[in-house]
């Protein structure tokens, strides 16, 4: 059981002209699994995480997590975000004006976790990711690499069953990067979580479990060599 997508396809309307951005894509994620989607830019990678988190219908086909359509909108949706998914896109969502501590600590209080434990296990979070020196940081006052890595905290924080990150590493030097991708690794094979990450970055997919390439709309297999030489 895990996050599936079959035959799906998103195209956009641009300027007088279509964008097929997915044209017709099936893959699974697996709980346990850490897959790195790679692909050329503008191949589509943030629409097709875009569309497994439900945040945008597909034009066709279908998007299911554990058997079950992935929510869209309602209560349902409120429900799935709070509490299966996290999601770090590409553009860090943090809470402008709030330190990113306050801002772990909310999302994991919105989820039902007591305030104490809540600031606990922020702090524990951030300071994995580097950011222990930062914690009382407001997002305009970090590097681009910090608010990535303060996002994927906020993400992280509520132990997602599903998580799904746009160039996590996309900012960051190669020790940071390093530690994030062992983090995702960990997510992925001690917490037991699915984990789809679209990246460039070597390191990620030499140590993802599978490498998927996205290219003219379809998804395959990256032989691991290959997807080596191409960077
Ligand atoms: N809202 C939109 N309206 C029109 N076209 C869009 C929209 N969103 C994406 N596209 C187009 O769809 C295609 C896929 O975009 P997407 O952002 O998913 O690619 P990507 O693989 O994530 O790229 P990158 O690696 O550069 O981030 C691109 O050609 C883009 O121009």
């Amino acid at each position: 059981m895990a996050l599936r997508m079959e035959g799906v396809a998103r195209s956009f309307r641009a300027g007088g002209e279509t964008v097929r951005a997915l044209a017709d894509v099936t893959l699974a994620v697996e709980r346990g699994e850490l897959v790195a989607l790679v692909g050329p830019s503008g191949s589509g990678k943030s629409t097709l995480l875009s569309v497994a988190a439900g945040f945008e219908a597909p034009d066709d086909g279908v998007v299911t997590w554990d058997g079950e359509p992935v929510p869209r909108a309602g209560a349902g949706a409120s429900r799935w975000r709070r509490d299966t998914l996290g999601i770090v896109a590409q553009e860090p969502q943090l809470v402008e004006g709030m330190s990113i501590h306050r801002s772990v600590g909310l999302r994991l209080e919105a989820a039902g976790v007591a305030p104490s434990e809540a600031q606990r296990r922020g702090t524990r979070l951030l300071r994995e990711l580097g950011l222990g020196d930062r914690l009382t940081h407001r997002p305009e006052q970090l590097s681009t690499g910090q608010r990535q890595r303060a996002a994927l905290a906020r993400a992280l924080s509520t132990d997602p069953q599903l998580v799904l990150a746009d160039e996590p590493t996309g900012s960051l030097d190669s020790q940071a990067g390093r530690a994030l991708v062992e983090l995702l690794r960990r997510v992925a094979h001690e917490r037991r979580r699915a984990v789809l990450v679209a990246t460039h970055d070597q390191r990620m997919i030499a140590l993802a479990d599978r490498a998927l390439t996205l290219e003219d709309g379809v998804v395959r297999p990256a032989p691991r060599d290959a997807t080596r030489q191409a960077g």
